[in-house]
């Protein structure tokens, strides 16, 4: 029998019984859910990742949606286990669902809810952020401050590589991919090259018009080029950061002989999912060329890193913090509330999830919609004419 795991309770008389795994930044997805009439509980155990049995234990033999976290397993037991508790609402509270087996809902009608938009332009900040700490070695000089080092200014000392006038390169040029990429382009004049399975028509409209600005001002002019193929992008840029989602397609895209195409000098950003890389090649290609830098977010193994990753100074290593800026982590919280919410309701879906500013006002109550629900097609639901 799975053991009770500790919780928080929130409107206890409410009629829908809505479980929240962790407790999330913000108030405002609980008072949604409360006044329309949920008993909202929220796990309070220390332990960081939860279990598929102390998940079994939340949900119980009555619960109506789920808000879970991307380090969780959303598969069969779970969702078989949601359905016999008559639920049929998961948000994850993350725009990626790679830990969501999506069939094992579609097969137990439950709805999936995912994150995105409120955390594109966070995320891209920080792809930025390691891309300029990376060029610049922000954290090996911080590192030898702080160990008392620094006797006097060296014209050698901690020279890194100038951004502007090099080449950007992203592979996966969706939301975060094409933030990232206008950031690195308008911020820092470079020059861009992308590989995605669709073209980025507005991505690529902004560069073009960028360069005719540059242009019209006497400098020289930024451009672009998308790329028939990622290797394509890893000869030529100077810079690569990555942002696809994590399927089989995208399992160790980078991997030992795509690291060997790279430049010497190359910098590469991984703020995606950490499987995207062969995380046991990217370390031997780390110690083979110490010229070459990385900045990651993301990890193979979460919350572990592969042997060896630690010791090069090469590396910079964050832990998955790319969304964790205020407004996004409580605009997650209350996308993911209403994801769960809207379902329970019988609310139509959002026709746009890429426009959610209306549920992310707090100056207003959110349309009567789910925010985004990645199945809804799978399960037949209907789209909202707002
Ligand atoms: N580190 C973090 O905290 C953090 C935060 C947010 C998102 N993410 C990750 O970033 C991913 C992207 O988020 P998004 O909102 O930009 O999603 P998105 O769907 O807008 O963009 C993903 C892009 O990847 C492209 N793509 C898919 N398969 C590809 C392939 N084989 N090769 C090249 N491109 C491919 C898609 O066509 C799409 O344009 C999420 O799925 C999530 O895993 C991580
Ligand atoms: O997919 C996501 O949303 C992130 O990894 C967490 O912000």
């Amino acid at each position: 029998m799975a053991k009770p795991v500790q919780i928080e309770v929130w409107n206890p008389n409410g009629k829908y019984r809505v479980v929240s795994t962790k407790p999330m930044p913000g108030t405002r997805w609980i008072n949604l859910l409360i006044q329309q009439d949920c008993r909202l509980e929220i796990c309070t155990e220390k332990k960081t990742i939860l279990s598929v049995e102390d998940i079994i234990a939340l949900i119980g033999d009555k619960c109506d949606g789920v808000i879970g976290q991307l380090t969780e397993d959303w598969g069969e037991t779970l969702f078989s286990a949601l359905s016999r508790a008559g639920g049929k609402a998961f948000s994850n509270m993350a725009v990626g669902y790679n830990n969501v087996d999506v069939n094992a809902a579609n097969k137990y009608g439950v709805a999936v809810g995912n994150t995105p938009g409120v955390l594109t332009e966070t995320t891209a900040e920080l792809a930025a952020s390691l891309s300029l700490a990376a060029a610049r070695r922000i954290v090996e000089a911080d590192e030898f401050m702080r160990a008392g080092l620094y006797d006097g200014w060296l014209p050698h000392l901690f020279v890194g590589n100038l951004l502007k006038g090099q080449t950007v390169g992203v592979i996966g040029a969706g939301r975060i991919g094409s933030a990232y990429a206008r950031m690195m382009v308008e911020g820092f004049k470079m020059n861009l090259i992308y590989y995605d399975l669709y073209q980025a028509t507005r991505l690529e409209k902004f560069v073009t018009a960028y360069g005719q600005f540059l242009k019209a001002n006497g400098e020289q002019p930024v451009t672009w080029k998308r790329a028939s193929s990622m290797d394509e992008v890893l000869q030529q840029a100077d810079v690569i950061s990555l942002h696809p989602i994590l399927d089989k397609t995208t399992y160790h895209l980078v991997n030992k002989e795509r690291l060997a195409l790279m430049k010497k000098e190359a910098i590469l950003i991984n703020c995606s999912r950490g499987p995207v890389i062969d995380e046991v090649a990217l370390v031997e290609h780390l110690k083979a060329n110490p010229m070459f830098r990385v900045g990651l977010d993301v990890f193979e193994d979460e919350p572990y890193m592969k042997p060896g990753l630690a010791d090069m100074k090469n590396a910079i290593v964050v832990p998955h913090i790319a969304s964790a800026s205020k407004w996004t982590r409580e605009g997650m919280a209350t996308l993911a509330a209403l994801n769960v919410l809207g379902r329970i309701k019988g609310y139509p879906i959002w026709s746009d999830p890429n426009r959610v500013d209306l549920f992310l006002n707090e100056n207003s109550q959110p349309p009567a919609a789910c925010p985004s629900i990645v199945n809804s097609k799978a399960l037949g639901l209907p789209v909202s004419k707002l």
